[in-house]
């Protein structure tokens, strides 16, 4: 890659976030997995401990994690030989990666959509962070993990990747109107009337049935077994969620508030191979209800240059306070999208491994396929 491309301004693409490491940028006291680093992104491994804590926390300016978790600490797990976090529960485990970010490089993490999937939630936290998944331009220094499942137990160890996170330089967000143009020339969602606005297009949700055999989506199950986060392909569906079949002609869903949902997105959506995109809450006044804890849309998802003809996005849904009607087509989400700061090399889904290319209503990796007959 030429030295011109990689500063401009953009998300890095894979050989940019290799130069990183290269460069010291990123450290870790073992070397990366082959398979870490992805077209726009790098995958946080779960280093050798976890710490029970009372409550989630932010540092603040100035203070350490390490001081703060010296108050909140309540038990220490070894993950080495692998532990089981339990549902309800806030853990924070150091991570192997550390950063040594120069002055013109920011970062940002998101939840694996994986872990998105099985309702786990995490935060990246940084020393002297004053907001979640955020490391800051020219940040030093360790990063930490919140987890806490909120719905199914998991079993983690050491190496486990639950997170990721994108480096950014500059500003590299598209305006409505440049998003106007891509949408015309590259229909990123396949809506008749693409709704931009607010730097992002909308997504809606499917409840039609269509997305997978008759199903509107599925419904956690409670008091299941435990999950493997390192294993795929090996749970039934039925142990761990309850098919929601479509009813008559009813095209809503009544959510239940203690409930977690796995819907899919009407729209089928596309992210051309020099863009990165992201997942955004559609209206935080709304509040009634939360999409998604994965929003990271990797470059060539749903595209054809990738074997895709676009794909859904997964939806991950949980009412607040009181039981909400979600209706057919209602929008749930944005997208908005960056510019890459050069094209990857390797697309999302160009290679076997990626798990999520051409889908429709698709749980996490960690289950066998669902024919929802
Ligand atoms: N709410 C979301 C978030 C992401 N994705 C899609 C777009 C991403 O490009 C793809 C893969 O996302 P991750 O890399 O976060 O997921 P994993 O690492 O878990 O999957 P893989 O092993 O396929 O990389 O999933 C989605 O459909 N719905």
């Amino acid at each position: 890659m030429r030295v011109a491309e990689v500063l401009k301004p953009g998300i890095l693409p894979a050989e940019a976030i290799s130069e990183l490491k290269a460069k010291g940028a990123i450290s870790c006291r073992h070397a990366l997995d082959s398979d870490q680093i992805q077209p726009a992104s790098l995958d946080l491994r779960l280093g050798r401990s976890a710490w029970r804590v009372r409550a989630s926390f932010l540092p603040g300016a100035g203070a350490s994690v390490k001081e703060r978790l010296d108050a909140l600490a309540l038990h220490k797990l070894d993950l080495t030989h692998g532990a089981v976090l339990e549902t309800g529960c806030v853990y924070l485990v150091e991570l192997f990666e550390r950063m040594k970010l120069p002055a013109d490089l920011a970062a940002a993490a998101n939840p694996k959509s994986s872990t998105g999937r099985l309702d786990v939630f995490v935060r990246v936290i940084t020393d002297g962070a004053r907001a979640f998944d955020t490391i800051p331009v020219g940040y030093h220094g360790p990063l930490y993990l919140e987890v806490s499942p909120r719905t199914f137990p998991i079993l983690v160890r050491t190496g486990s990747r639950l997170s990721q996170v994108r480096f950014r330089r500059g500003v590299a967000r598209l305006s409505d109107l440049e998003l106007l143009s891509l949408q015309a020339s590259d229909c990123l969602v396949d809506a008749a009337h693409p709704d931009v606005a607010a730097g992002g297009i909308a997504l809606g949700v499917d409840l039609s049935g269509d997305a997978l055999g008759g199903l509107q989506g599925f419904r956690a199950k409670k008091h299941t077994g435990v999950i493997d986060v390192d294993q795929s392909g090996v749970l039934d569906v039925e142990d761990f969620w309850e098919p929601i079949r479509l009813r008559g002609d009813g095209r809503s869903l009544v959510l239940d508030p203690d409930a977690f949902y796995i819907l899919a997105s009407r729209e089928a959506v596309h992210v051309p191979p020099d863009y990165a995109a992201e997942m955004v809450p559609f209206d935080p006044l709304v509040g009634e209800f939360r999409v998604h804890y994965a929003g990271f849309f990797d470059p060539g998802f749903g595209s054809a240059a990738a074997g895709g003809r676009g794909a859904r996005a997964v939806l991950e849904v949980r009412s607040r306070e009181v039981p909400f009607i979600l209706e057919d087509g209602q929008t749930v989400g944005r997208l908005v999208y960056e510019r890459m700061a050069a094209r990857p090399g390797t697309l999302y889904g160009a290679d076997m491994r990626s798990h999520y290319q051409g889908q429709g209503l698709k749980l996490s990796k960690h289950f066998r396929a669902f024919s929802g007959a």
